[in-house]
C-alpha cells in the first residue's frame, strides 16, 4: 500500500569554504530507501538526528519530491496527486499546526468537516470517539493559541482524524508532552492501531512509543535503512540478552557457574548477583541458582531497547 523503491532526496546546501567564500555541496537526506508497508501496519520509523526520517515523511505525503526512485501511497504519487491523497492520509508534524490559531478549537474541527466534506453524522461520531479517549471536553472552547502543547497535540490528532483517513503519519507526536499527554496519545494510537483498518507510520525519538505501539521497527541513519524488523529481531541481531538479578542469603561460593548464563554483575558484598542469559529462557538458570544457593528474591529484566539502538547508531557512525 505504501511504496518506496530506491527512494532518494538530495538538497544542495552551501557551507563556508574559507573567509569569505562559500561552496555547494550535495546533502543525501535519503539516500536509496526501498521499502512496503501494508495495511494496519504500525512502523516506528526512527534514527538520529538528520538521519532523513522527516525527509522520508514529506515525500510520502506530497510536501516534497523526491530526487529520484518511486513512492506511491494506494498507488498514487504524492506531489502531483496530493489533493486525491490528502482524503485518504492523516498527517501530524509535531512543530506544524493545523489548527486556526486564533479560532476554538472545536471551530477548527468544523472548518475541516467543510473543507474535507464530511457527512455530519460521520463527523460528529468521529469527534465523539476522540473527544472521549484523547479528553478534549476541557478545552474545546478554548483558541488554540492558549491550548497547552499537549492539549494541542491531542486536537491535532483529531484533527487529523476527522475525514477518516487509511493511513496516519506521524512526526515526533510525543515530543514535548508531559507523562500524562504522552501516556493518552499512546493509548488513543495503539486504541486506533488495534482495528487494524488505519496504518501508522510513526517517528519518534522515544523509544517509548515504539515499545509501546509498533510491532515493525525501520532504523535509518545517513539516509539509509540499517534495520528493517520487529525489536526482538533487533535485539537477537545486536545480542542483547535478558538478565537474571537475585538477591543471596549468603555470597556464592569462589568459582561458581551457572549453566546458560554469565555472571555480569556482584553487588552489596556479594548479596546481589546478576547473570546474562544465554538463551531465551530463564527456567534452567533459575533451577540451577536455587539449587545451588539461598535465594532470597529474584527478578528477570528485559533488554533495553534504549542500549540497543544506542549501540546500533553508534555502529553506523552518526555523531
Ligand atoms: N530544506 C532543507 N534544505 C537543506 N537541507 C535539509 C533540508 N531539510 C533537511 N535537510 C537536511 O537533510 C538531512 C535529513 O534531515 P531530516 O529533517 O529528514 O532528518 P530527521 O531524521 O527528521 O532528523 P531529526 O530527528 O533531527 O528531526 C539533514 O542533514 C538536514 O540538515
Amino acid at each position: 500500500m505504501i511504496r518506496m523503491q530506491d527512494l532518494r532526496k538530495d538538497f544542495t546546501v552551501r557551507v563556508k569554504a574559507g573567509r569569505l567564500r562559500r561552496e555547494k555541496r550535495i546533502v543525501a537526506a535519503v539516500d536509496g530507501v526501498s521499502l512496503t508497508i501494508e495495511t494496519g501496519e504500525m512502523v516506528g520509523y526512527i534514527g538520529p538526528n538528520g538521519a532523513g526520517k522527516s525527509t522520508t515523511l514529506k515525500m510520502l505525503t506530497g510536501v516534497l519530491s523526491p530526487s529520484s526512485g518511486e513512492v506511491s501511497v494506494f498507488g498514487l504519487t504524492p506531489v502531483p496527486q496530493r489533493t486525491r491523497l490528502a482524503l485518504r492520509i492523516g498527517v501530524v508534524f509535531g512543530q506544524r499546526s493545523q489548527l486556526w490559531w486564533d479560532l476554538p478549537l472545536h471551530e477548527s474541527f468544523r472548518l475541516l468537516r467543510h473543507i474535507y466534506r464530511v457527512p455530519e453524522a460521520e463527523h460528529a461520531a468521529r469527534l465523539r470517539r476522540c473527544r472521549d479517549l484523547l479528553g478534549l471536553d476541557d478545552f474545546m472552547d478554548t483558541p488554540v493559541r492558549q491550548l497547552s502543547l499537549g492539549q494541542r497535540m491531542r486536537g491535532e490528532l483529531t484533527a487529523a482524524l476527522l475525514h477518516g483517513p487509511q493511513v496516519l503519519f506521524l512526526d515526533e507526536p510525543t515530543i514535548g508532552l508531559d507523562v500524562v499527554s504522552k501516556q493518552a496519545v499512546r493509548s488513543f494510537l495503539a486504541e486506533l492501531g488495534a482495528t487494524g483498518d488505519v496504518t501508522l507510520v510513526l517517528t519518534t525519538h522515544d523509544l517509548a512509543d515504539i515499545e509501546r505501539l509498533c510491532e515493525r521497527l525501520v532504523v535509518i541513519d545517513h539516509g539509509r535503512v540499517v534495520h528493517d524488523g520487529t525489536i526482538e529481531a533487533l535485539h537477537a541481531r545486536y545480542g542483547s540478552r535478558r538478565s537474571l538479578v537475585a538477591d543471596l542469603d549468603e555470597p556464592l561460593p569462589a568459582g561458581f557457574e551457572l549453566p546458560g548464563a554469565t555472571r555480569t554483575g556482584v553487588e552489596a558484598d556479594g548479596h546481589r548477583v546478576t547473570f546474562a542469559l544465554d538463551g531465551t529462557s530463564a527456567g534452567g538458570a533459575v533451577a540451577a541458582l536455587v539449587a545451588a544457593a539461598s535465594v532470597r528474591d529474584l527478578s528477570l529484566v528485559e533488554p533495553d531497547i534504549e542500549d540497543v539502538v544506542a549501540r546500533l547508531y553508534t555502529a553506523n557512525g552518526a555523531p
